[in-house]
């Protein structure tokens, strides 16, 4: 699979389809300001200085107005691609963005692929490979929890982390290297087994954090599940805030599940309620308590709601490793008490902020705000084979570690972008949109 060409201009719509306050058209490569020159009237854009921006309007190759608009100016290598650069920013109606898109395409530009000018800034080494994923994942960020980790990865904080690791085991092999070299001076087989578990102790803490990440990324499932008037559609309806759900007295409301999105503590959740929970002749209500212990197994986390007030029924069959346990109407007198259980009501709000914690703390494990959470799957699988090699490592003979921690050494780099095949990269950059 060969990479698109590097230098020659291309040029793309950079903002979203539809109508907007203004849109903007971005042009890079040798020859921008050039091809940028071919459909402006007003201040030369090859006399411009970079940084700055003029007022302007923008012809058609036959010289019809397109649009009044301020021309960007970026020049080599002081621009996102490290290129040459241009951006036209126009009023933001699609027929416009279209038409100077089409004018710049006559003067000379391509049309840019998918992620192509974050391509061009990691070819011209504006940015590492995992910086430009994190690029992408906060383009994609919908949560605030997504956002903070992508902006992280965008400051380089995962990809120094890695250069650490990498750097001890660098330093390791060169002493590895000296010692097969000249063995009378060498490594302490101490050496070995203590850079190489320290490494492993960061490659692992990195790996726990990957169920997080995934979460903060892509959201999780929270199932509502228990016996029919548990109480599953008004806690629904208290962590919403919003009558979602149709509540009555009667057992067996709902009858099919219903989905509703929330975010808790930043971290996006989709919230299913469920049919209650029962033996049933009726076969709409059978398949509603399918459906619902189905969607409790495919959950990233149950809440299996019993009623307090009331005698507790038998248990269903769920993933209780990922199951809280809520007592709900803690407003009533209670019929049991169990110490396992968080008590709500959704009634009063009671015990509702202890049910947010617990649900956040839940998905979101030991990972700390503060720390690097790892989202993006590449990268978890690279660190697996890490972890794979290091372990080697520990065990191997002493003049074969050497081998099991380069292959380390490689897949920590390839995180970094470091000898990573065209393959892997137009893979990464595939999932992109086009203007990015
Ligand atoms: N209009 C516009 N807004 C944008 C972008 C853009 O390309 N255009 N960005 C695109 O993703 C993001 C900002 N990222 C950018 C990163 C570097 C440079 C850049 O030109 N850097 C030069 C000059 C720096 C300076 O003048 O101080 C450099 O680093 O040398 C531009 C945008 C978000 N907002
Ligand atoms: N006192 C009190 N009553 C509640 C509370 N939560 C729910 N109820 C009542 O319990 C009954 C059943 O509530 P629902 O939310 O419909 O229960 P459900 O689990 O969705 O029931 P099904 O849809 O039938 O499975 C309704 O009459 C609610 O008003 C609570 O916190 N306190
Ligand atoms: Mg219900």
């Amino acid at each position: 699979m060969a990479l698109p060409s590097l230098n020659e201009p291309i040029a793309a719509i950079a903002t979203p389809p539809g109508k907007g306050a203004v849109g903007i058209v971005r042009l890079s490569g040798v020859g921008a300001l050039e091809v940028a020159a071919k459909v402006w009237r007003g201040k030369d854009p090859r006399k411009l200085e970079g940084g700055r921006f003029t007022y302007g309007t923008i012809v058609d190759a036959r010289g019809e107005v397109l649009d009044e608009a301020l021309m960007l100016v970026f020049r080599a290598p002081h621009s996102y691609t490290g290129q040459d650069a241009v951006e036209l920013q126009t009023h933001g109606s699609p027929a416009v963005l279209r038409q100077v898109l089409q004018a710049l395409l006559e003067a000379g530009a391509r049309l840019a692929q998918p992620g192509e000018f974050t391509l061009r800034a990691y070819l011209n080494g504006r940015m590492d490979l995992a910086q430009a994923e994190a690029v992408l994942a906060l383009v994609e960020s919908e949560s605030d929890a997504a956002r903070r980790q992508a902006l992280r990865g965008l400051a380089r904080s995962l990809s120094q982390q890695i250069e650490g690791m990498a750097e001890r085991l660098y330093d390791l092999l060169a002493h590895i290297q000296a010692w097969l070299d000249y063995p009378e001076e060498g490594v302490e087989p101490a050496e070995i087994q203590t850079t190489v578990s320290e490494v492993l102790a960061e490659v692992e803490r990195l790996l726990a954090t990957a169920p997080a990440g995934r979460i903060a990324h892509k959201g999780a499932r929270l199932a509502l599940v228990g016996a029919p008037n548990a109480g599953k559609s008004s806690l629904l309806n208290a962590l919403l805030g919003y009558e979602r759900a149709i509540v009555t007295p009667i057992p067996g409301t709902t009858r099919d599940y219903l989905e509703a999105p929330l975010e808790i503590a930043g971290v996006p959740i989709t919230a299913v309620d469920t049919a209650g929970v029962r033996q049933t002749d009726d076969p709409v209500e059978r398949s509603g308590v399918e459906r619902a212990l189905k969607i409790a197994q495919e959950a990233d986390l149950v809440l299996y709601l019993v009623d307090a007030a009331e005698p507790p029924p038998t248990p269903p069959d769920l993933p209780w490793e990922r199951a809280l346990k809520v007592a709900t109407k803690a407003d009533l007198p209670p019929a049991w008490e169990d110490a396992e259980f968080i008590r709500v009501s959704s009634q009063t709000g009671f015990g509702l902020e202890a049910l947010r914690k617990a649900i956040h703390d839940k998905l979101i494990g030991q990972a700390s705000e503060g720390e690097i959470w790892i989202s993006n799957e590449r990268h978890t699988q690279a660190l697996y084979e890490a972890r794979q090699h290091l372990l080697e490592a520990l065990t191997a003979p002493q003049d074969l570690a050497g081998l099991s921690v380069q292959a380390a050494l490689d897949a920590l780099n390839q995180i970094l972008g470091k000898d990573v095949s065209e393959e892997v990269i137009a893979r990464v950059f595939r999932n992109f949109c086009v203007g990015k």
